[in-house]
């Protein structure tokens, strides 16, 4: 798993590791990380790094720093580097005179423009981890005539105009091509993957000062290593039996979707258990189905809600699946029922497992406000509230545990935005739920399984929630062979 720390964190490891390292040494391990990927960019857009044109926004912290001696570095391999500052009296001044000493030139903001019309790579090195709200007007000035020109731009450490913690962004802000980031990867490097590009981690030596991480990123090898494999002495039951409550007679699709993708999901047994029952055994054959959650039989894990409706009739069916004693990812309908009343979940046996799977507006049912700009920080209080695992939706979506472990799943491209696109994901928390995984590793694996095989349906053309499910064992094939 990749480890993801808040800036707090960060700064707190760096502070102890500048006080047992030489003055300036950390600053020229990130610098010449961020050259050496300033040249590698160059070389890959150019062909060429000696003799290209880069120019340095700075800024009045070690950010911009952090430029200035990237820049001298660059001057070295025979790069033209420009370093526009934003405020020159206070740029850093062992990196501005690094830059001067290597033959780099520096220019005020009102001379920026036209070196940044004749850059082959623009540095942004105006704010890094200790930004504090929207970029203030001459900085947004600056990233605002980057964005007018076609060269590339490498954020140093992130990319400025976009919160450091939350990936937020209200106001101008750089998008970058590349994001350089040291020592570890911060928030904003998971959910704000839009405006950082490809991410760069250069090594600073600072790993062993930090901790626990804050956040965490499922690597396919994680999800490799978790997917269940069955072995010589497993049979259909022994893999873990899930059930889905989902659908209606009138809306059956939630039901095929959410059981499909359940078939697909694992080699074990999945039983449905509603008035869907007849479409359901008609599509997938190998589904033992029924029309009452009564009479479904043994199940190692309960999927409950999408399409069950928010009625009598869908509340009975929650509250009989809740008290089963049997992990359970309640969704759709079955948010809002628990939502509206949350007395349904007395009906559950203590420390049973739950997954809530909330979109931002079921979220705002079941808190009374939206999940507002710190993501992370929503799950983790709906996940305490509701004594839950708690998968909340979203472009970036993040999975928090009632002991706070919280992960975010980087997306790969929104084509995810697909009607019955949530019941393929429900399908496959149920089934790794079955098959007894920890449940906030079950909802991490499915949500990335789940985008990854959005991706493959989709290859870069609009897709459905059908070819979704289709799309699943070749998304857990190409884990599988990653991992290897
Ligand atoms: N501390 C260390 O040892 C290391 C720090 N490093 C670099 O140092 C950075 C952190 O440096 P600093 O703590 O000096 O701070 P930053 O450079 O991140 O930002 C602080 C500066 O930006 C200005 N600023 C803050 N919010 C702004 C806004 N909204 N609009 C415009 N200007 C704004 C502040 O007035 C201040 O001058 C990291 O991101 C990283 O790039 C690296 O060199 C690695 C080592
Ligand atoms: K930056």
């Amino acid at each position: 798993m990749q480890g993801i720390w808040t800036t707090e964190r960060i700064r707190e490891a760096e502070d102890g590791l500048l006080a047992v390292t030489p003055d300036g040494e950390l600053m020229r391990r990130a610098a010449f990380g961020l050259a050496t990927q300033v040249a590698a960019l160059l070389a890959e857009r150019t062909a060429a790094v000696s003799g290209r044109r880069v120019v340095l926004l700075v800024g009045s912290g070690n950010n911009g720093g952090d430029a200035l001696w990237a820049g001298a570095f660059l001057r070295r391999r025979g790069v033209s580097v420009t370093a526009v500052l934003l405020s020159p009296d206070k740029a850093h001044p062992a990196g501005l005179a690094a830059l001067r000493r290597a033959g780099g030139r520096s220019v005020s903001t009102a001379d920026g423009p036209q070196w940044i019309a004749k850059a082959d790579v623009v540095v942004d090195g105006i704010v890094g981890i200790s930004a504090r709200g929207s970029l203030r007007p001459a900085a947004a000035q600056l990233v605002e005539q980057a964005e007018q020109v076609e060269a590339p731009v490498v954020a140093v450490d992130l990319p400025s105009g976009v919160d450091p913690d939350t990936g937020a962004v209200d106001g101008p802000h750089v998008t970058a091509t590349r994001t350089v980031t040291f020592g570890a990867l911060k928030p904003v490097h998971a959910l704000a993957p839009q405006e950082c590009g490809e991410v760069a981690l250069v090594d600073i030596g600072l790993r062993p000062s930090l901790g626990e991480p804050d956040l965490y990123r499922l690597e396919l090898a994680d999800i490799a290593g978790a997917w269940p494999v069955p072995g010589p002495e497993d049979d259909k039951y022994s893999q873990g039996v899930v059930g889905i409550a989902a659908g209606s007679a009138a809306y059956p699709g939630a039901a095929v979707l959410a059981s499909g993708s359940a078939v697909r999901a694992t080699a074990g047994m999945v039983r449905y258990a509603g008035h869907a029952a007849d479409v359901v055994r008609a599509r997938w054959p190998e589904i033992v189905a029924t029309g009452s959650v009564t009479d479904a039989g043994r199940v190692q894990a309960w999927v409950v809600g999408p399409g069950i409706g928010t009625g009598t009739e869908g509340r009975d069916v929650l509250s009989h699946i809740l008290g089963q004693g049997v992990p359970v990812c309640a969704d759709a309908d079955a948010t809002t029922i628990i939502a509206r009343s949350s007395e349904v979940l007395d009906a559950r046996d203590p420390g049973t497992p739950l997954v809530l799977t909330p979109h931002a507006g079921e979220y705002e049912r079941l808190m009374g406000h939206g999940p507002g700009a710190d993501r992370p920080a929503a799950a983790r209080a709906a996940a305490k509230k509701y004594d839950a695992v708690v998968l909340l939706k979203g472009h970036c979506t993040v999975v928090a545990a009632p002991d706070g472990r919280a992960s975010v799943n980087t997306p790969r491209g929104s084509w995810l935005a697909t009607a019955g696109s949530g019941d393929v994901l429900t399908g496959l928390v149920g089934s790794l739920l079955a098959a007894g995984l920890d449940p906030w590793l079950a909802a991490s694996a499915a949500a990335q399984v789940h985008s990854l095989a959005g991706a493959l349906a989709a290859e870069d053309v609009p897709t459905s929630a059908s070819a979704l499910v289709d799309a699943i064992p070749a998304a857990l094939r190409l884990i599988r062979a990653t991992s290897h």
